[in-house]
């Protein structure tokens, strides 16, 4: 495998998914004032991108119904832009109705897991878009794609990456200011991340690149400090480690925000953001959930 040493960022931008990738999974009832209070606590820590929600439909992700709601409800804090995921025209245009300034679109690039999730093939969901796409370029809101299974698929097993590539290209091509590739179930190594970058990199800049890594396997550090040394700067992660795919039997929740906010700052690398105040907001909402802290960062800082 050739791979290209980069110097390490002075910045990296933190993605948090927490309300949305990090809840939709939870089976219990969760309040439109808890999931209020987890947005504005991880602003209030520094977040300036954070995925309040998602406009899909209520009888596939039940958690995410009062998404809208929950955007009415949040303050919204100068600097930080709270984005919610759409799945076809008819969730970008409840988005707009919830007054929402950013959208994020999410295909996958395996079959059988597109069919799972969004009921459709991979063509077909990358067609949805299109009006979608169009919809958004009208009304000046910026668009980011999501690749789920990126490296690796629990229905196929191994998904090769010219065909990440193929569906991230087509996600740019279409408009998309950024594409974030995930490792949905979280079997991804760091070598595989590097190549797996090396890959898409050949036709999207890499600026334009996002990781997206689950922690299931325990790699999602590893594979962060892979994609760094290929040039990636933003990731998205999930305070107190929270979710997990309800189409992905299995996964666990995404890298946890405090664990990759230590690593950055033991890197010495810019984010933004305030540690304990991040742990905090972890604590806060684990507390209202009745589950342990999926950092580890966080449970070290308990103990300490
Ligand atoms: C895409 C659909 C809607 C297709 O679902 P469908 O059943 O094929 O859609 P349809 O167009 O045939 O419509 C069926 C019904 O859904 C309604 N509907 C249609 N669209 C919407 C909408 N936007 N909002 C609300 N309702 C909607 C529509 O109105 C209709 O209602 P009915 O007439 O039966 O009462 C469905 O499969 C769906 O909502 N899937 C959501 C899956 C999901 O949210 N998965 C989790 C997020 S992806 C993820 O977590 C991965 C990621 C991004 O984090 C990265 C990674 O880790 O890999």
């Amino acid at each position: 495998m050739k791979t290209t040493a980069i110097a390490l960022p002075q910045h990296v931008r933190l993605v948090e998914v927490g309300p949305r990738d990090g809840l939709q999974n939870e089976k219990q009832p969760i309040s439109v004032a808890d999931k209020v209070r987890l947005v504005d606590d991880l602003s209030a820590a520094g977040l300036e991108y954070v995925e309040v929600g998602s406009f899909v439909s209520p009888k596939w992700v039940p958690q995410m119904a009062g998404s809208a709601e929950v955007f009415e409800r949040i303050q919204h804090k100068p600097g930080v832009t709270y984005a919610a995921l759409t799945p076809n025209l008819q969730g970008f245009e409840a988005a707009m109705l919830a007054g929402v300034k950013e959208v994020a679109v999410f295909a996958a690039a395996s079959e059988a897991f597109s069919q799972k999730n969004i009921n459709c093939s991979i063509a077909e969901s990358l067609q949805r878009f299109v009006p979608l796409m169009d919809a958004a370029r009208e009304q000046g809101i910026r668009v980011r794609g999501y690749v789920s299974c990126v490296l690796g698929c629990p229905y196929e097993g191994e998904v090769p990456a010219q065909q990440v590539a193929a569906v991230a290209r087509e996600l740019f091509e279409m408009g998309c200011y950024e594409i974030s590739l995930g490792d949905t179930i979280g079997t991804g190594t760091a070598g595989k991340t590097r190549a797996l970058f090396e890959t898409v990199g050949r036709n999207i800049p890499r600026d334009k690149l996002a990781g997206h890594f689950h922690d299931t396997y325990g790699q999602a550090l590893a594979n962060i400090y892979a994609s760094l040394l290929e040039g990636i700067h933003v990731f998205d992660s999930s305070v107190a480690g929270l979710g997990g795919c309800p189409y992905a039997k299995g996964a666990s929740g995404n890298v946890a925000s405090e664990d990759v906010l230590y690593l950055l700052d033991g890197l010495g690398i810019h984010t933004g953001i305030e540690l304990e105040a991040l742990i905090q907001a972890g604590e806060r909402i684990c507390q209202v959930l009745g589950r342990d802290n999926g950092s580890r960062v966080a449970r070290a800082w308990r103990s300490a």
